[in-house]
């Protein structure tokens, strides 16, 4: 087919995706837009309905300005404290990412503005500036909730939604008092964003109705911002074998579930150019938004004991997460949270730091008797993953059983299934592992009969996903799916605090399970072991401490048995005498029951040296 060819029946097609909600544009090789429907330009706010209309024109001198920001510095032009003042804002505590509401006279040093501002992670209300401005009643609001911003003036209301991030602007004409300039969807594409507006960009005419620009002919990056979906577009026009399929990209910074293809010439193979097919992402705007309600509910709920009572977490909640650190409990409590509703949810933390256990209790608390069953994805050969996930039926492939199998999903009916290092599974099963999520069915191997599934899914991984999202080795979707509620456990040296505790519940466990008499550290042992950094988390101690318990005959453990830290290898003579020192004082203090005047007598010592001595290791 010729270019000219492709491009007619491009048209004609992108007329039927109007109708069945489906954004369709084709670039050229010139990087040139030739087809764009209605739905993309509506996606992507090169069209949007406008129920008022104002005029072409630039801001003046006497306008009256209204904004509402919701993050400084983003999405408004990179607004800065020189455009500020020209509304004679003079406020150096005004930050990027802070949420900004104001109205101002532009280049007027004598009328006093009125704003006010907020670090935006306090919020949990929605904020609002009401004025009555020279004459004008003013109300410019961000609602974080509804992420939404509002400016109204004499009760006409000018709403824009966000997904992250908008700087919202009202342009009241100084000398009619008429609306000169309203924000609108688009608006970055246009170059009409609240910053620029300030420096004086003129802003284009806004009609009554339907607004729309014709972009035929036109370069793409005149509409469509640059971003990671652009340059793979652009690599794909020069031949580059690029691969996106119903993944969600973000278009002028709104996230769509895109699909490019290419167009070549069928002969030579030659590229005519990409056609890009853009989706809303309705539901999954949805679930994100639950998960910021969420935490943005914990967030401000304040310290832990209202928490507590607010949310009555049983006492005995997750105890097999040893640790009363503020993080512990923070992790404690989110585990909580996390049992007493189905989200999915992901687990994250460095290797060691408990997710297995804290996914079993997540379990056990939310639904003890469902079935829970453990899936770890590292142990599982590529070629067997999709058999072992959703089963086989009998003769599926050689060496399968007669009879069939069933498969992970299967067995977790009703309960939950706990995907463990996530991050290894390939892409061709998390392709299926998304289509499983999304529809709750699953496909046995050697069947196309669908068979229902309700299953729960709890992952973990110790692998930063977001950037396996960005290296493209694990599916944007499938990360969103997955990550509706988030727990991250920190690493163990972080929560100093929780030491003491793990090591004596450690030590007495491993004395009870291999039948030895109980035992103790000493105060040396003890140090060794709170001054090392744990790389290997709570695996790791537990090694240790399970290594010292066996190999110590003694009821007291010394550092010499810790295979940690300076406790394996003293650096000098003087410290090696030093530990032998700390290490019989501490000894005789327990054979005299604490009593120090004995143990300096049995030691024959003098008082001054003895206290000195304790004082020195730490055993006052
Ligand atoms: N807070 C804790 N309280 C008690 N034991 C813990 C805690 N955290 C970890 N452990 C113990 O440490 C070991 C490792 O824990 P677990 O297997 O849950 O870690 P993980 O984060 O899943 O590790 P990996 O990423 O390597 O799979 C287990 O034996 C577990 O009992």
């Amino acid at each position: 087919m010729e270019q000219q060819e492709i491009i007619r029946h491009i048209r004609l097609v992108s007329r039927m995706m109007d109708q069945i909600n489906y954004g369709i544009v084709y670039v050229d090789r010139e990087k040139r837009i030739q087809v764009c429907n209605d739905k993309a330009k509506g996606f992507t706010g090169i069209m949007f309905d406008a129920p008022f209309s104002h005029d072409e024109g630039v801001i003046s001198e006497g306008d009256i300005v209204i904004i509402a920001d919701n993050s400084v510095g983003e999405d408004d032009g990179g607004l800065c404290s020189e455009d500020l003042q020209s509304l004679n804002i003079h406020d150096g505590g005004i930050s990027q990412g802070d949420i900004l509401l104001a109205v101002g006279v532009y280049r007027n040093a004598e009328i006093e503005p009125a704003y006010k501002y907020v670090h935006q992670h306090h919020l949990a209300m929605p904020v609002r500036l009401q004025e009555n401005y020279l004459g004008f009643k003013i109300c410019a609001e961000v609602d974080t909730e509804r992420r939404i911003t509002a400016i109204t003036v004499n009760d006409v209301v000018h709403e824009l939604e966000f997904f992250s991030s908008v700087g919202n602007i009202v342009v009241v004409d100084g000398k009619y008092g008429n609306i000169k300039f309203f924000q609108a969807k688009g608006y970055s594409v246009r170059n009409e964003d609240l910053a620029n507006i300030l420096r004086g960009q003129p802003f284009q005419s806004k009609g009554g109705t339907s607004y729309e620009i014709d972009v035929t002919g036109r370069p793409y990056l005149d509409f469509f911002d640059e971003s990671p979906l652009t340059e793979k577009m652009f690599r794909a026009l020069e031949g580059e074998p690029i691969s996106v399929r119903n993944t969600i990209q973000e278009i002028n910074k709104r996230p769509f579930i895109c699909t490019i293809l290419t167009a070549e010439e069928e002969e030579t193979g030659r590229i005519f150019g990409v056609m890009l097919l853009i989706q809303a992402v309705d539901s999954l705007e949805a679930l994100v938004e639950e998960k910021n309600r969420l935490i943005e509910q914990l967030e401000n709920v304040g310290n832990k004991e209202t928490r507590r009572q607010d949310f009555h977490v049983p006492e005995e909640a997750v105890r097999s997460f040893v640790g009363n650190s503020s993080k512990a409990e923070e992790t404690k409590y989110l585990a909580y949270k996390a049992s007493q509703n189905r989200f999915n949810t992901l687990i994250t933390g460095e290797s060691g730091t408990g997710k297995s256990i804290l996914a079993r209790a997540i379990h056990r608390m939310g639904m003890p008797e469902a079935p829970f069953v453990e899936v770890n994805c590292n142990a599982i050969a590529p070629s067997l993953f999709e058999s072992e996930l959703f089963g086989y039926v009998g003769g599926a492939f050689t060496g399968a059983r007669s009879e069939g199998k069933k498969g992970f999903f299967e067995e977790a009916d009703g309960g939950t299934i706990f995907l463990d290092e996530i991050g290894d599974i390939p892409l061709t099963i998390q392709v299926k592992l998304l289509h499983v999520l999304q529809n709750k069915i699953i496909y046995k191997v050697g069947s196309s009969k669908p068979v229902k599934v309700d299953v729960r899914v709890i992952a973990a991984t110790n692998q930063n996903l977001e950037e396996e999202v960005r290296r493209g080795t694990f599916r944007q979707d499938l990360y969103y799916r997955i990550n509706v509620f988030q727990i991250q456990i920190p690493p163990l040296r972080e929560r100093q605090s929780d030491l003491y505790l793990l090591i004596n519940q450690i030590l007495e466990t491993t004395c009870r399970r291999y039948g030895l008499p109980p035992k103790k550290f000493s105060s040396d042992a003890l140090k060794v072991m709170l001054a090392y950094n744990w790389p290997g988390n709570v695996r790791e101690l537990e090694n240790v401490v399970e290594r010292a318990a066996m190999l110590c005959d003694s009821n007291i453990i010394y550092s010499e048995y810790l295979s940690v830290g300076s406790g394996d290898t003293p650096t000098s003579m003087k410290e090696l005498l030093a530990r032998e020192e700390a290490r019989i004082l501490e000894s005789t203090l327990i054979r005299c029951n604490g009593d120090k005047n004995r143990a300096m007598k049995e030691l024959g010592m003098s008082r001054s040296v003895f206290y000195d001595r304790l004082k020195q290791y730490g055993q006052e």
